[in-house]
């Protein structure tokens, strides 16, 4: 039997005890957490993404700072956006949405964001604390996928724990996540030599490959959980690096594409600013 994982409800919960924070904060402080997104061009995906996120953001009762700015923008138009917003105390989490417009550097562009306002947990500095355990802002994305496991009640200390996919988005916070809570992490991705020798060692298969359908039965053992992060949009609907229908009786616990893993990543980004902004209060 095949548990399907509903991220959809969870990240619904998640996100009304947020709601409720956010209100308790706005009767005590008289002041709401503002959240500012920065969307460089017109890629129709991430304007589906940034428009779900602000959605999320104002039913949470915070504050939606928006910014577009056109695909052509410089990198010092940016730049002096982010350091802006970096200044404003209404604002206590920046998220810039990925991928930039070619020749604009990223890593630098989202260096420039405060690690305190770093809700996102994609710089350098949180990146760094997350290397060495230390507490800090987490990707959202890993975030959900251990929200979702826990919440399974999935065992992670001393499982074998594979992270397909090596990505600074997803892919690198994952493993080390999954290694602060004692798993046993190997990570592989596309170019791995006999991946499913590889990935049919894992009690706990973590897919961030960014590979249509890359994931079918002969990569999975059986009872194993499967969490699929891949989002694609084809011919026949959305679709994850995870050949599904496959793995039904096979698997013990799968993320469906959609309503898996991508409604949790808005509402993980949700907690990352409720956090940023309880730290931020005098
Ligand atoms: N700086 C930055 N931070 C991000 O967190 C970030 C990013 N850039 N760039 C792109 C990826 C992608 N991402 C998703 C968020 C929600 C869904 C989501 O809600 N998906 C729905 C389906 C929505 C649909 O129709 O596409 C689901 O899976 O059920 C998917 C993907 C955040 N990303």
């Amino acid at each position: 039997m095949t548990t399907l994982i509903d991220g959809t409800t969870t990240a619904l919960r998640i996100r009304a005890r947020v709601a409720e924070k956010v209100a308790h904060s706005v009767r005590i402080h008289k002041r709401a957490p503002g959240l500012a997104t920065i969307l460089v061009g017109d890629d129709p995906a991430s304007a589906v993404y940034v428009a779900a996120k602000r959605q999320a953001i104002r039913e949470a009762g915070m504050r939606d700072v928006h910014h577009t700015l056109p695909a052509e923008a410089s990198y010092p138009a940016v730049a002096a956006l982010i350091d802006q917003l970096a200044d404003d105390p209404d604002v206590c989490g920046i998220l810039l949405q990925l991928p930039l417009p070619k020749g604009l550097d990223s890593a630098a562009l989202i260096d420039r964001i405060p690690v305190t306002k770093d809700v996102d947990g994609l710089t350098t500095a949180s990146a760094g604390l997350l290397a060495r355990g230390a507490d800090g802002l987490r990707p959202c994305t890993p975030a959900g996928v251990l929200w979702l496991l826990d919440a399974e009640g999935v065992e992670l200390r001393g499982a074998h724990a594979v992270v397909v996919g090596h990505s600074e988005l997803v892919g690198r916070p994952m493993a080390r996540m999954l290694l602060q809570r004692d798993a046993t992490v190997t990570v592989a991705h596309k170019h791995t030599v006999n991946l499913p020798s590889i990935t049919r060692l894992a009690d706990v298969l973590v897919v961030a490959a960014g590979v249509c359908g890359l994931i079918g039965a002969e990569h999975v053992k059986p009872g194993a959980a499967v969490v699929d992060v891949g989002i694609h949009r084809t011919d026949h609907g959305l679709r994850g690096d995870v050949r599904s229908r496959e793995l039904q009786g096979h698997a013990g616990l799968l993320t469906p594409v959609p309503g898996g893993v991508g409604p949790m990543t808005i509402a993980m980004l949700l907690a990352n600013t409720l956090v940023a902004f309880e730290q931020g209060q005098p």
